[in-house]
């Protein structure tokens, strides 16, 4: 199981070092105007399954919100301290 810290040690790692294939790259080279988009389409589908759909199916859309806010935060340079603070 991957924590929320785990996966942004993991993203950063991977915009660190660029592996080859990684969607995580593909999407920080798309830019904030790309991310931004698929951040509201999550969110959207956030909605979507938490009024029509499973828990199960809004426990995923979820997760895969929170992985595009995280390429946000890495394509700012914002790390976990950052956010943290306004928690
Ligand atoms: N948690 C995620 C994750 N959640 C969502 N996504 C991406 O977001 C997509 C989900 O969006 P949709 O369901 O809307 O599918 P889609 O419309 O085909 O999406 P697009 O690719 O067209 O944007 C997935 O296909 C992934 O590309 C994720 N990609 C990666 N991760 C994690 O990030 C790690 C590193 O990933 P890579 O950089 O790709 O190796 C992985 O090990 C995972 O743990």
């Amino acid at each position: 199981m991957k924590s929320f810290e785990d996966l942004f040690a993991q993203l950063t790692e991977s915009a660190r070092t660029r592996p080859e294939g990684s969607g995580t790259v593909a999407r920080l080279d798309a830019g904030i105007h790309a991310i931004g988009k698929k951040i509201v389409e999550e969110a959207a589908e956030v909605w979507m399954a938490a009024e029509y759909e499973s828990k199960e199916e809004a426990a995923e859309e979820i997760s895969q919100l929170l992985y595009h806010l995280q390429v946000l935060m890495l394509k700012l340079e914002l790390d976990l301290d950052d956010v943290y603070r306004y928690l």
